[in-house]
């Protein structure tokens, strides 16, 4: 179906068809009407699958109607990290490109001014991580009060524990009047209960099974003992000359011995997480994608929302701790209508996590051994820690905790409406 049947304004639909979309995912036929109609929406679809231009496309075509002199933020979009504010931000200002309409990025770990003196020049798209959206709103640097867009991005991630307190502040601040949107991958059970208290008379919209892995990725799962992981890593790229392979692990320590192991192995290779810089963060995505590295090996930072053009393999050298994420991980391949491959390498003490995966998929997983990689049975490996990773560790995973304490303001329950 095409674009024209959505009924946009003839700048949003020359702008993507200048980038090459000929016609509307379904998760984009079923939105964009929902969203032009006013409603609350609650919108689920597959990784890859365009959700990006589903909600920004009806947005940019409400607000273009009138452009307010001072140039309020009148959308707000938040994600959970600062690669995808970045990513969000330059999807927007392309669907933009031929309107007036002024957008702009705030995120933590790079200067405030410049934000400030974007903020001051009057913007009406914001996209932002919460911790430096807070900062504003402390600073004084931003207001919401003529806010009538909220767009969650990544939604069950955002509404989960570890930001919870930042959320609660930044409801707060916004008016009670508006239109919010709520968009992800993965739905779980306590997003739906969040959301009562977040939209009025939502639309449930999903376009696939809830919970989906994108359709497009080979899901391959060998069973291999963890002092044998990375060997194996090094030689399915080396062997099948895999050019740009993206690799998980659960932890920082992980990520960073890996990459170093595998530069050893000849494979040129980064690390990307929570505790780099920002700049070393941006730095490594930006070479990963030109192929100036053949892998990045990153922790859940980049799970989420990352659109990495012809990205073929994903290697899950540890399964995750959130089961969900799993299914994020993978959808960094396979996306807009391509086909990738995921790898898992699952450790016998691992098998709990698998379980959780396998529960949200609500499919089992064909385990596999590699020719030369059988887990020695012989052998005991202690489970990996029970439990779940703390909701303090995932928000620092992500990169937004270290501002969290210098800030101050109301605590309040989600506002109801
Ligand atoms: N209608 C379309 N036709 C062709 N390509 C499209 C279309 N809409 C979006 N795309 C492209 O598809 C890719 C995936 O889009 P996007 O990042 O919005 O996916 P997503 O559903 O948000 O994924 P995730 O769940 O991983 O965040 C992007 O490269 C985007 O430019």
């Amino acid at each position: 179906m095409s674009f024209i049947s959505l009924a946009l304004d003839k700048s949003l639909t020359n702008a993507v068809k200048a980038l090459g979309y000929d016609e509307a995912t379904p998760i984009q036929l079923k939105a964009i009407p929902a969203i032009l109609a006013g409603k609350d929406i609650m919108a689920g679809a597959q990784t890859g699958t365009g959700k990006t231009a589903a909600f920004a496309l009806p947005i940019l075509q409400k607000l273009m109607v009138t452009l307010p002199e001072n140039r309020p933020v009148r959308a707000l979009v938040l994600t959970p990290t600062r690669e995808l504010a970045q990513q969000v931000y330059k999807s927007f200002v392309s669907y933009a490109e031929n309107t007036e309409l002024n957008i702009a990025v705030a995120y933590g770990g790079v200067s405030i001014n410049p934000q400030i003196t974007a903020l001051n020049k009057g913007v009406d798209v914001l996209v932002a991580t919460p911790g430096r959206l807070l900062d504003h709103i402390i600073n004084g640097s931003l207001a919401l009060t003529e806010l009538e867009f909220l767009v969650f991005d990544e939604a069950d991630r955002m509404l989960d524990m570890g930001f919870k307190d930042e959320i609660d502040r930044i409801l707060n601040r916004v008016p009670l009047k508006r239109q919010t949107l709520l968009f992800s991958a993965t739905f779980d059970d306590a997003i739906f209960k969040l959301s009562k208290n977040l939209l009025t008379d939502p639309e449930l919209i999903e376009v696939s099974e809830r919970n989906a892995a994108a359709a497009k990725v080979e899901q391959i799962l060998y069973t291999v003992d963890s002092d044998r992981k990375r060997e194996l890593t090094s030689f399915l790229i080396g062997s099948k000359n895999w050019k740009q392979v993206l690799i998980f692990t659960r932890t920082k320590v992980t990520a960073d011995a890996l990459a170093k192991e595998m530069c050893k192995d000849g494979i040129k290779t980064q690390s990307i997480h929570g505790d780099k810089s920002q700049g070393a963060r941006e730095k490594a995505l930006a070479e990963f994608k030109e192929g100036k590295t053949r892998a990045l090996v990153a922790t859940d930072v980049a799970s989420r929302g990352l659109d990495i053009a012809n990205l073929n393999y994903v290697i899950n050298y540890e399964l995750p701790y959130i089961a969900e994420d799993y299914i994020h991980r993978i959808g960094r391949t396979g996306r807009a209508g391509n086909e990738g491959v995921a790898v898992s390498l699952m450790s016998p003490s691992e098998e709990w996590l698998l379980e959780a995966v396998e529960k949200v998929l609500d499919t089992r997983l064909l385990q596999q051994w590699y020719p030369g990689y059988e887990p020695d049975l012989t052998k005991t490996e202690k489970p990996a820690r029970k439990g779940g990773q703390k909701q303090r560790d995932r928000k620092k995973a992500l990169g937004e905790h270290s501002d969290a304490k210098k800030r101050s303001g109301p605590k309040n329950k989600y506002t109801r409406r």
